[in-house]
Formats: C-alpha cells, structure tokens, sequence
C-alpha cells in the first residue's frame, strides 16, 4: 500500500533543520584565505583609523591662523620650509608664514592644521600665495575618524566579504579565526543516470543534480566529496550512504525519495535507524524534500527532479550549512517585486517559482514544472506564492528570495 505522507510547512521544515543544526567549531586561518568564511571574533578597532591626522590633498600644509584675511585682492604669502609624502614624517616645526609641501596620506606636520589644495594656490616653488582664509582642521583628515580605538566594527559571525578582509588588514589580522566547515558529500541516485562525459542512450540522462550542487555549495565557499553515482539498488545504495554518511558532516543525496518502486531512500533511512525529521513539504517543487538524522550527520534526501532538487537545497540546505558554519545570517534574502506576466495556476502548496528579477518586475524563466532544468539556468531568483492561491495577474505585488547572494538574511520572514 502506498504511503501517505503529512506535508508540513516550509516554515517548520527549516525551522526544524535549523534546529538540528550546530555550529562546528572554531579554526585559525590565513587572512588571505578567510573569503567566504565566517568570522568567529568580533572585530575591534586596536587603534584609530587613521592612526594620525592627515593630509587628504596633494597640496601645502599651513598653520590655519596665519591665513587670516586673504583675499582675491590681498593674497597671504607662505614660505616652503619642507616637502613630504605620504610615508614621511616632517622633521620640521612649522611657524608663522611657513607651509610644508604635502602629498595625500602624509601626516600633518607639528604646528600646521589645514591643508590648501594645490589648485587653491598660485605657486612659484620657494613660496606661494592663497586668497581665501582656512578654517582650523580643513582639509584635513582626522585621526580616528574611521574608527576609533575601542569601537566594535564587525561582529562575530559576520561572512567574510572583500570589505571585512580590508579591516581585517588595517588592524593587522595575519590569520583571523573563523568557523569550521561542514565536510558536504554529495550522491546521486538513479540507474538512469549517465556521467557528464557519456553519451545518451535510451532510457537514460546525465547526471544534472550533482554537479549543480556541488556549484551550489562552491557559491557558498563549501567545497563537497563527491560519491558519484549509485544505482536504485537498495544494498548497494545503503553501503554507499552508510559510509559517506560516517566521513562528512552533510551527507546531500538526491532522487529515490519519493514513493516509488525504486525510491530506496526512505528504506536505507530505517536501516541506518535514523530520526527523520520530515519526509513532506508543503512546497513545491521540492514536495518530497526528506531531512534526516543519523549518528549526528545531517541526510539531506533531495528530490531526483531538477528543479525541486535545487529549490530544496536552497531552502533547506543552505541554513542548514550556514548555522554549522557559525553564520547568524541564514536565510536568502527576500523582497517584493512587480510579477511581469500572468501565472493563473492554483497553488495547493507554497509555491517557488524560478524566475528572472532585474531589480524591479519580476518573470517565471520559462518552464516551470519540478523537472524543468532550463528555468534554473535562467532564474536568478524564485518568487514565493503561498499555498492556498490562485490567479496572481500581471502588475501584482509578490515575495521574491533572491540567489546567488553574497549574505544572506537573519529573519526567515515567509
Ligand atoms: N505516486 C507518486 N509519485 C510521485 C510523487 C508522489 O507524491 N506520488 N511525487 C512526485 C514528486 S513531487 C517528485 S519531485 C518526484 C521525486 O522523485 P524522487 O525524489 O524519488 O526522484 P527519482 O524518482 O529518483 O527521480 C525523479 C526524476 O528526476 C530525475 N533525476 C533523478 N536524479 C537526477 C539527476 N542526478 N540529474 C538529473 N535528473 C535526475 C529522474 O530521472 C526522474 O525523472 O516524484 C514524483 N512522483
Ligand atoms: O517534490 Mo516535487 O518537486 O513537489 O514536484
Ligand atoms: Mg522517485
């Protein structure tokens, strides 16, 4: 008799991965190779940013003071006493009418406190003339105000983008702690599939769903063990499982999930005694999404269709590896946009359309069913129709997450 499984919401089926889901721990590495990782320290300022008032023009450093009164028609003349870069410290002490020749970056030499830009002068090497007075401190840009010793600038379990490694470096992180990786393996089931390089012959297709996994993973910094291929033989298929299960924290498997004659997920589940912590999602594609829990190691079983497989990942995957990784942003990042054509189909289930966003409307890629493999490719983002809807016209305000993001959301909002 066929088994009736009881969908639960996608709400709860993440909240539930998440829930299983822990933090692996901590690891020193490299600062050059922190992108992508997630910081496991707060970040401190140790000094002020800058370090010391500097000059923020090529120009001459003066003592403001001293150019009381300039005009077009009085023009205050300064003498040149030194010339200096960014680098170089003045040796000298300016005084009254005395300027230093500054490049952008160099500190400010003793006694001056404003910078006239070079256009702002008529300049005849030795000495030169301006026609406007200064005020104290302009142009001139203040120690600390980037950052001030003491301040927090980044929090612990922030990911590591281009501009948190530029901190890093300013404050003299050689090697910056992070939060470990989850070991991912990745298996795909089916006595249909082909590798990539094979040729088609009846009956069967190429493995699509590994490879987009492992590119999956690899856009969240993960890279994977890849078990290949395995047939829908329930021996063989529980031997493979059981043992990539024992060498990686995350073990993605995907088809065989479903109700079938040769779907032998669910069997190799019982066998390995494993507390599955659901088996059906209100969603579609990606109904038959299963998560499990053996020994301590995650069992994503995603579904063999294309489409279902990737918008599970997504979903339910992608937090999952992100809280292991110490990440307090799990979540795709969601927003609303303008539905560019009709979509009239009923939606029993919370429905995730892939679909093209360019930053205000938003369009189904083409071919939407849970085999498509075309509208992934298209797609960069999926609209999110709850269940219980039908007939969303063109012009309608709908839910978009987004793909492929850097960071992520903190709130899981749908
Ligand atoms: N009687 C029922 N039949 C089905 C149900 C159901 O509830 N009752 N659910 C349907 C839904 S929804 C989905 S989704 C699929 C899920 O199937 P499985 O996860 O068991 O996956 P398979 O049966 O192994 O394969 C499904 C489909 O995907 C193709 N596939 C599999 N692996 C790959 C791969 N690595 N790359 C590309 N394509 C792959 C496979 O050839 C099949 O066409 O079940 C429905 N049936
Ligand atoms: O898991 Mo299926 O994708 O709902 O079509
Ligand atoms: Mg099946």
């Amino acid at each position: 008799m066929v088994e009736h499984r009881k969908p639960i919401p996608v709400t709860e089926a993440v909240e539930r991965v998440i829930n299983k889901a822990q933090a692996l721990g901590i690891e020193s590495v490299a600062l050059h190779d922190s992108y992508g990782r997630i910081l496991a320290e707060p970040i401190k300022a140790s000094h002020d940013v800058p370090p010391f008032n500097r000059s923020p023009y090529d120009g001459f450093a003066i003592r403001s003071a001293d150019s009381a009164g300039a005009s077009g028609d009085t023009r205050v003349q300064f003498e040149v006493i030194d010339h200096i870069g960014a680098g170089a410290v003045s040796g000298k002490t300016v005084e009254k009418q005395q300027a230093v020749r500054i490049m952008t970056g160099a500190p400010l030499p003793a006694g001056t406190d404003a910078v006239v830009m070079f256009e702002q002068t008529v300049d005849s090497g030795e000495t030169f003339t301006i026609r406007k007075p200064f005020e104290p401190l302009e142009n001139v840009s203040l120690q600390g105000e980037d950052m001030k010793e003491g301040d927090a600038v980044i929090e612990s379990g922030s990911f590591i983008h281009p501009g948190t490694i530029a901190v890093l470096a300013t404050f003299g992180y050689a090697q910056v702690e992070v939060a470990k990786r989850p070991v991912v393996g990745i298996l795909s089931t089916g006595t249909e599939l082909l590798d990539v390089s094979e040729p088609l012959v009846p009956g069967k297709i190429r493995n699509s769903n590994g490879p987009m996994i492992a590119a999956q993973l690899a856009r969240m910094g993960i890279g994977c063990k890849t078990y290949g291929m395995s047939a829908d033989e329930l021996d063989e298929s529980f031997n493979i499982v059981k043992q990539a299960s024992e060498e990686t924290d995350v073990l993605i498997t995907t088809g065989g999930v479903s109700v079938g004659d040769f779907d032998f997920l669910p069997a190799i589940y019982e066998r390995l005694e494993a507390e599955v912590l659901f088996n059906k999602v209100a969603m579609r594609p990606g109904s038959v999404t299963t998560v499990a829990v053996a020994n301590g190691k995650f069992l994503f079983g995603l579904s063999g269709n294309p489409s279902a497989c990737f918008t599970g990942f997504e979903l339910l995957v992608r937090p999952a590896i992100l809280k292991m990784m110490g990440a307090d942003k799990l979540y795709l990042p969601r927003t609303r946009a303008v539905l560019a054509e009709d979509f009239t189909k009923a939606n029993p289930f919370t429905r995730f359309i892939r679909a093209s966003y360019d930053g205000s409307s938003i369009r189904p890629a083409g071919f939407n069913m849970s085999n498509a493999v075309s509208s992934i490719a298209r797609g960069n983002a999926l609209i999110v129709l709850p269940g219980g809807t039908r007939g969303y016209q063109a012009g309608a305000s709908v839910d978009v997450l987004l793909l492929g993001v850097e960071e992520g959301a903190s709130e899981w909002t749908l």
